[in-house]
């Protein structure tokens, strides 16, 4: 649906988007994750054909830019990060005002996506409030019926949950869940937790550069395998252990947790990635007359990966 090949962007002699390449397929809601600066809305404004690329190809079904930006302009909507909205109108007011701008001519064609969209977004409420009376969070809303009119495919909303409440926050999620059942979403966010929970697929950008590209469940996947095991046993001492534990040949790497406390020596096991040792390790300890005091997984949160991708390239 969409593809990015290669896309560059220079402002002057910065390089704020280094040849990212990344395909979007039909239907993805697709998060594009990274920490402030790291060229998320430069990306966005691109492909939105609001800025020119320095180098590199955008092309949005088998449309590429910049030959037929204006075609790609129409199968889009776009929520940049602060909604350009009047706000001295009623919300009414402007939503029919973007659509007459849209090309929505016909009255009652424009009173029926106005119902469609006041639904989905949650506005049937406060259409006739002054939109400068309006919460941030109903705000956005009013951006993303605006994104909306013309009920276009793909859907680019540039941190569409920055500054809102917790109790918004999940609002704006629900109704990006939502559209993102019909359409393809692309948004941005530095929250973790924000693409954890609406994205099937996450690409982390940093510095410009795609860090991390996968579905969400694989990553949590990739997560989770570079696990550690906590032990905690009552019965040798610690050199005992680790040598009892390097004796098992499972090429373990074992580091002493804290030095004996409750007559309980603790571990930090780091075992191979594709492997859970935990049965190998009860059932060796099982031979001994030692008490297994603590034997769990210390699952690395995405968070870790998030932390480590967009430290490590720093
Ligand atoms: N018009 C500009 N001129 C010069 N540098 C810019 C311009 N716009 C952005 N930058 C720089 O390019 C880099 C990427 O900015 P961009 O806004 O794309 O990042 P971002 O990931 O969206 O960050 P944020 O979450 O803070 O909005 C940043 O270092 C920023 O300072």
């Amino acid at each position: 649906m969409i593809e990015i090949q290669d896309l560059t962007k220079y402002y002057n002699d910065f390089c704020a988007v280094d040849h990212i390449s990344l395909s979007v397929r039909p239907g993805e809601i697709l998060g594009l994750l990274g920490p402030n600066g790291a060229g998320k809305t430069t990306t966005l404004r691109m492909l939105t054909g609001y800025f020119k690329p320095t180098s590199g190809q955008i092309s949005v079904k088998d449309l590429h830019m910049p030959e037929h930006t204006l075609k790609i302009k129409s199968l889009v909507g776009y929520l940049p990060e602060s909604a350009p909205l009047y706000h001295n109108m009623l919300v009414y007011d402007y939503l029919t005002y973007v659509a007459r701008l849209k090309g929505l001519k016909d009255p009652d064609r424009q009173l029926e996506r106005l119902h469609t969209l006041a639904d989905l977004c949650g506005l049937s409420g406060i259409m006739h409030k002054p939109i400068v009376t309006l919460s941030k969070g109903l705000k956005q809303r009013v951006g993303l019926a605006h994104a909306m009119m013309t009920d276009p495919e793909i859907l680019i909303l540039d941190e569409p949950t920055s500054g809102l409440d917790p109790n918004q926050i999940a609002e704006i999620r629900s109704i990006i869940r939502q559209i993102g059942k019909k359409k393809t979403v692309i948004f941005s966010t530095h929250i973790l937790s924000e693409a954890e929970a609406t994205c099937d697929r996450i690409v982390i950008i940093n510095n410009g550069k795609v860090v991390a590209d996968d579905t969400t469940t694989r990553l949590k996947q990739g997560a989770l395998q570079n696990n550690l095991i906590r032990l905690a046993l009552k019965g040798p001492d610690l050199k005992t252990a680790c040598q009892f534990l390097a004796d098992m040949n499972l090429n373990l790497s074992v580091s002493a947790l804290t030095p004996d406390m409750d007559d309980q020596v603790r571990v930090e096991i780091q075992g191979p990635p594709d492997r859970d040792v935990r049965s190998d390790i009860y059932l060796k300890i099982k031979e001994t007359d030692w008490i297994i005091m603590e034997l769990t997984k210390e699952t690395q949160a995405l968070e870790h990966i998030f932390q480590k991708l967009t430290r490590e390239n720093t």
